[in-house]
């Protein structure tokens, strides 16, 4: 059973991260200009990091309004601000300092040295934050995200929901305070299913051979508990790959990405 959702494949790593790449940017642009601002929730990891590297790379970068982006995480490792582990660090030197977004609009985690005593102080702030840009209309917790990236971990991981933990059987909180996570660093903030199901569309991002058997769980019809990628989805779902990680999909699933 599959889950419906489109799946896009692309060659390789960095044709995926330039395509995603390229594909942000027109979703952003259609959304400053159909409701003036734009929310984007970025994605740590491999994938993530490079499709930001390659939208600072791009001349189209310039049709973004960066003035009216308001970026957002999906998760954050609890360490001190300054920490290559941390997600909000590598979006920085990939893109966020190479683009003129106004400082307040950049929604970090707070870091373990930033004002939070432990992950769930964290995750309660990080919260605040995200009900305060929420929209009463919409009655979520959160903002109407209009792009929500995700990365998928070899154990179909997404955000910082690991397979079996406790977060992901989280319905009423937006964010939840991870300990204990397989991947280090074992203390994590991660939004929760719920919270990225209001998203207007969600992207999972997976390139590489290492990643196939996850992806083929999830979109096979895998339970959430056990394979966590399966019940990351928006309103609009969106699997975009490389042809490494889409190995072990049916070939009736996966759409070839026209050249
Ligand atoms: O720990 C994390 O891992 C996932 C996936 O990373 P990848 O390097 O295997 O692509 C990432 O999406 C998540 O944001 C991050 O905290």
């Amino acid at each position: 059973m599959s889950t419906g959702a489109p799946v896009v494949v692309h060659r390789d790593a960095p044709l995926l991260a330039r395509a995603v790449a390229a594909r942000l940017v027109t979703r952003l642009v259609d959304a400053q200009a159909s409701r003036g601002t734009a929310h984007v929730v970025l994605t740590g990891g491999g994938i993530g990091t490079r499709v930001l590297a390659e939208l600072a790379a791009s001349p189209a970068r310039d049709a973004v309004d960066w003035a009216r982006l308001h970026v957002w995480w999906g998760d954050e490792r609890f360490v001190p601000a300054d920490s290559q582990e941390r997600n909000e660090v590598g979006a920085r030197g990939a893109l966020l300092d190479h683009v003129p977004l106004p400082p307040e609009h950049v929604h970090a985690v707070p870091a373990a040295d930033g004002g939070a005593r432990d992950v769930d102080e964290a995750a309660a702030l990080y919260a605040d934050e995200l009900a305060r840009h929420a929209r009463s209309e919409d009655h979520a917790p959160v903002p109407q995200f209009d792009v929500l990236m995700l990365g998928v971990g070899p154990d179909a991981h997404v955000a910082s929901l690991f397979p079996g933990q406790p977060a992901l059987y989280e319905q009423e909180r937006a964010v939840v305070g991870v300990r204990g996570a397989p991947k280090p660093p074992p203390l994590r903030v991660s939004l929760t299913l719920p919270a990225i199901r209001a998203a207007r569309e969600v992207w999972l991002l997976a390139a590489g051979e290492e990643k196939a058997g996850a992806v083929g769980l999830a979109l096979g019809g895998a339970g959430e508990v056990q394979v966590p990628a399966a019940g990351a989805r928006g309103r609009r779902t969106l699997w975009l790959l490389d042809q490494a990680a889409a190995a072990r999909l049916p070939r009736d699933l996966a759409r070839p990405a026209s050249p």
